[in-house]
């Protein structure tokens, strides 16, 4: 294999996930698939459960009720190291202040294909190194990681999740911190890559461009699922989110764009809320 992630993508299908905090319930019967190579975008407002679905696949997280299956196997019940070689997460959960290079960081994406304290090989190394270039950060490779800035951190902990080689990448809001070239740069390179992606996006915009299919979470249910056209509909955005919404067609992407409008601002064209490009 040359280069980060796997030649395929997994198959990934989440069945009827509940999950509660005491007498919360956080998710409530989702159900979400997503076949190899997809690129699917989970939106929602705030505390509508986007991470913690992501949390139940990425195996922080044990359902409650129903499973979620990665190529079939349960996530729940396989083994971290094993999850791990399979489905790689860039989160939000703070890094802290590793006192590690940046090369080092991204190396320790390697440690599931590894033999514990077994040599680094020479192709850990190339994965590592074309990890860092596919988030345009080789430059940072000796640069200690605490003394990144917040959008290079970010890229640096993409680059270790695709140092895991993942058949499967969840990412939970990857965007935060990056710059608009960077964000379209981090979309594109997920959907070139042979991996499937699940993304929390909060950007309705970047989802309908970069993104095969949406499933929207509204507290902890799924409002609507299936590609971007179908589940952008302004009357479903105005009542979820509570703003008013307006969709149309970028003229220049093809891809639905939504505006929005806070009701109390309405009028008052300096209180627009638009849609990030
Ligand atoms: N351990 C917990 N105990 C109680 N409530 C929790 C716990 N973890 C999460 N929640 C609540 O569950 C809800 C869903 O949280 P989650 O982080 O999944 O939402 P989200 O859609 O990712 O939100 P955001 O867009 O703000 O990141 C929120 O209301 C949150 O406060």
């Amino acid at each position: 294999m040359s280069g980060p992630c796997a030649a395929s993508g997994a198959a990934l299908s989440a069945q009827e996930v509940a999950v509660a905090a005491g007498a919360r319930r956080l998710l409530d019967g989702v159900s979400l698939d997503a076949v190899p190579g997809e690129v699917v975008g989970l939106v929602g407002p705030n505390g509508s459960g986007k991470s913690t679905l992501l949390r139940t696949v990425y195996r922080a997280l044990r359902p409650e009720r129903g499973r979620v299956l990665v190529n079939g196997r349960e996530v729940a019940a396989t083994p971290v190291r094993e999850v791990a070689r399979t489905v790689a997460a860039v989160v939000q959960e703070p890094a802290g202040d590793l006192e590690l290079t940046v090369r080092e960081v991204v190396a320790m994406g390697r440690a599931p294909h590894q033999r514990t304290f077994g040599p680094e090989t020479a192709h850990d190394r190339r994965v590592v190194a074309d990890a860092l270039e596919r988030v345009a950060a080789a430059d940072l490779a000796e640069r200690p990681f605490a003394s990144l800035s917040g959008g290079e951190r970010q890229r640096v902990l993409i680059a270790r999740a695709l140092a895991q080689e993942p058949a499967l990448l969840v990412l939970d809001e990857p965007g935060n911190h990056l710059d608009v070239r960077h964000q379209l740069a981090l979309l594109t390179l997920l959907r070139r890559l042979p991996a499937t992606s699940l993304v929390a996006l909060h950007d309705l915009n970047l989802a309908a461009r970069f993104c095969d299919r949406l499933c929207l979470l509204r507290a902890g249910k799924v409002t609507a699922s299936g590609p971007p056209r179908q589940v952008l509909n302004a009357a479903l955005l105005s009542e979820v989110y509570g703003a008013r919404a307006e969709v149309a067609e970028n003229p220049a992407t093809g891809a639905p764009q939504v505006t929005f409008h806070l009701p109390e601002a309405d009028g008052e064209h300096k209180a627009s809320v638009r849609g990030r490009p």
